[in-house]
This record gives C-alpha cells, sequence and structure tokens, in this order.
C-alpha cells in the first residue's frame, strides 16, 4: 500500500507551519502516526522546534537549502528513511521559496514512486502581501517563477492572514489565483484554519486500514464536492519534464548568534527596530531570544513587516534567521555586533 503524502508549500511567513500544526493535532485525534518532513532555508530549526515543542511530533529536518532545487538529492533519502518507520502519512512542509512540482516529481520517481502517492498540494498565501509579490520580486525571475508554480501545482489553495486585510483585497487575490489555477479548491482563513475533514479522508491507522487511501476531494468550504481534473492518483506534473531549475536566486538565510554573556541584553524594541533598518530586503527573521523584561524564552517571528512575540521553552542558546533578498551578509553582522557594544 502506498502512504499517502500532503506537501504544503507558500511564500515565507504564509502560514505553513501553522496549519502544519492543526493537521498534527487532529492526525493525533485520530490515532494516526504520521511523518514529518520540514526543509528550512537557514541552518537552525525554528519551524520543527515549534511542531515538536506543541505536538511532540518527531520531525526530520532538512536544513540550510532547498530539496526542491540545492539539496534536492536528499528528499528521497530522508523519505525513504521515514517509510522504514511504517508512518500512516507524511506531511511535507517546504521552504516558502520552494517549487512544489519539483517534490512531486521526486515522488513520482524511483524509489519512492512504489512507496508513496501524492494526497494533496496545498499552497499557502499571505493575503495581506500575495499582491506585491510581482513586483517586489520583479529582479528575482526564478523567485517570481516559482511563486507561480507553488499556485498551479496546488490542489487547495488557502488565502491566508485574512484577518489583516479588506474583503476587496480577497476578491483581487481570487482573481488572480484563477489565472494560474482554476480548479484548486480556494478556502481564505485565518490562522490557516480550514475543515480538516475532507483533507484527511482516506489517511487511516495502517492497522486499521482497509483499502487504499484516496485523493483528498475537496470540501474545503460548503457547496457540491468538486474533482479537481487530475485523474486519482495521477500528480500534477506539467509535461514536459525540464531540468531542476533554482526555485530563487536572491534570497539568503543568515544566522546571527548572541555573543558570549550577551543572550539577555536586547529588548524587544531594539530588535523590531533592527527588523525595521532592514524592512526593503528582509522577508523573513524567526529565532528564540531572551528578552531583560521577559521570564520566559520568546520566539520571535517577524513575517509581512510584523513582528509577533510567543513565549517558548526553547533550552538552547538565543539566535534569530534572518531570511531576505540580497542581503549584504558582512553588513548585517556588523549592525548585529553593533547592537552589544
Ligand atoms: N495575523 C495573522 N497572523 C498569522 C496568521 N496565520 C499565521 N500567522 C502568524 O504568522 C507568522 C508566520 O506563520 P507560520 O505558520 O510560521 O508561517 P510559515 O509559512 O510556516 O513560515 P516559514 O516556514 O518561515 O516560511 C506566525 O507568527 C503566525 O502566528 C493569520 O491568519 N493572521
Amino acid at each position: 500500500m502506498r502512504i499517502p503524502v500532503i506537501i504544503l508549500s507558500g511564500f515565507l511567513g504564509s502560514g505553513k507551519t501553522t496549519l502544519l500544526l492543526s493537521i498534527l493535532k487532529e492526525s493525533t485525534e485520530r490515532g494516526l502516526h504520521p511523518g514529518v518532513v520540514m526543509n528550512e532555508l537557514g541552518k537552525r530549526d525554528v519551524d520543527g522546534y515549534i511542531l515538536q515543542e506543541h505536538t511532540g511530533a518527531r520531525v526530520e529536518k532538512l536544513l540550510d537549502g532547498c530539496v526542491c532545487c540545492s539539496r534536492k538529492e536528499e528528499l528521497a533519502g530522508a523519505l525513504v528513511q521515514l517509510l522504514k518507520r511504517s508512518p500512516d502519512a507524511i506531511y511535507i512542509e517546504l521552504t516558502g521559496v520552494a517549487n512544489p512540482e519539483e517534490i512531486i516529481r521526486t515522488l513520482e520517481a524511483a524509489p519512492l514512486r512504489e512507496q508513496v502517492m501524492l494526497h494533496s498540494a496545498i499552497t499557502v498565501l499571505d493575503a495581506e502581501n500575495a499582491l506585491e509579490y510581482n513586483s517586489r520580486f520583479s529582479a528575482d525571475k526564478q523567485l517570481v517563477r516559482t511563486l507561480h508554480k507553488q499556485l498551479t501545482a496546488a490542489h487547495l489553495i488557502v488565502v491566508n492572514k485574512s484577518d489583516l486585510v479588506e474583503p476587496d483585497t480577497l476578491w483581487r487575490i481570487e482573481k488572480i489565483v484563477r489565472k494560474h489555477n482554476n480548479e484548486a479548491e480556494l478556502v481564505f482563513t485565518h490562522y490557516s484554519e480550514i475543515n480538516l475533514t475532507p483533507l484527511l479522508a482516506g489517511i487511516l491507522p495502517r492497522n486499521r486500514s482497509a483499502a487504499s487511501p484516496q485523493r483528498a476531494y475537496q470540501t474545503f468550504k460548503s457547496g457540491a464536492l468538486r474533482k479537481t481534473s487530475h485523474e486519482e492518483g495521477a500528480v500534477a506534473v506539467k509535461e514536459p519534464q525540464e531540468e531542476p531549475a533554482a526555485s530563487y536566486s536572491q534570497v539568503t538565510a543568515i544566522t546571527l548568534t548572541f555573543p558570549p554573556g550577551k543572550g539577555w541584553s536586547l529588548t524587544k524594541e531594539q530588535l523590531e527596530q533592527f527588523f525595521a533598518e532592514w524592512d526593503g530586503s528582509l522577508l523573513r527573521a524567526k529565532g528564540h531570544v531572551r528578552l531583560p523584561q521577559e521570564d520566559a524564552v520568546q520566539l520571535v517571528q517577524y513575517a509581512g513587516l510584523r513582528t509577533l512575540w510567543e513565549d517558548s521553552r526553547y533550552p538552547g542558546q538565543p539566535y534569530v534567521v534572518f531570511i531576505g533578498m540580497n542581503l549584504n551578509e558582512a553588513l548585517l553582522t556588523e549592525r548585529w555586533s553593533a547592537l552589544f557594544t
């Protein structure tokens, strides 16, 4: 029996991990034991730690590059290892700059095609920023192409962060999405909250499964069931197959650490000010920091020009991962060091 795979893609900070968290919680309630693969552009595993902290899930981490291009060969190996543990399903969260079509191809090729099947490809969009992507990233043609691929490959498109925009923006996003993909189910969400019943339909604990898992047909919003045009068990791969191109050219991830003995020395305001200084090039920042005004370690998330703080139990040394377009590493490191002098 082939193991169903759910792929989560979508630009940096759109809400993929938020969605994966709720899929994992629902899976636990259903008695499922999924395998989770998390790919991060940076060297630190921020999202994997969040998942482990909130759900106890064991997460396979592929760090420091993108498994759709620069680290493509690592994904198949990681999945083969994971399959040895006989998971009921596999959930793969991609980096924000990954092309999901390449992942689908990997699933379709040896050695995986006999063992796994694509259950659903989901793309999450950040409603507050999605309309700006084409103009903001026009200098990185590969990235613009990748963002289009994220739309065309999806069976389900989750337009998230709808709390941050006016209804008119949602209509404009729907119009653009439909130019790229007229068949995917489209839902507007707050904190990636979707109806998980249709998504997980057909995924059963392996010792109870009577039939092969079915493709997740769409009932994410009310209305009649609507099939995708892909045949059952087939994938959204477009012919002819091309060589995998890099999915971006100007995005880099840089990890900043705190000098020894200075782990508690930055305030929230200083960090937020630091993010703001880089907002022309900074796309995403996330990390675990200690603040003089908080007892608990703080998970800091900068996404779409907003900074969010949450208590965390992260036990390690503080750090912040910066992901941006054409980030000048030397200058970034120099300014970071200056904060501690
Ligand atoms: N206001 C608002 N914030 C949200 C919503 N969904 C997620 N967030 C916040 O946005 C930030 C990024 O969410 P994630 O789920 O980590 O996004 P992601 O796509 O996994 O991010 P990367 O993996 O780094 O690309 C977090 O601080 C979330 O709490 C939403 O619907 N509204």
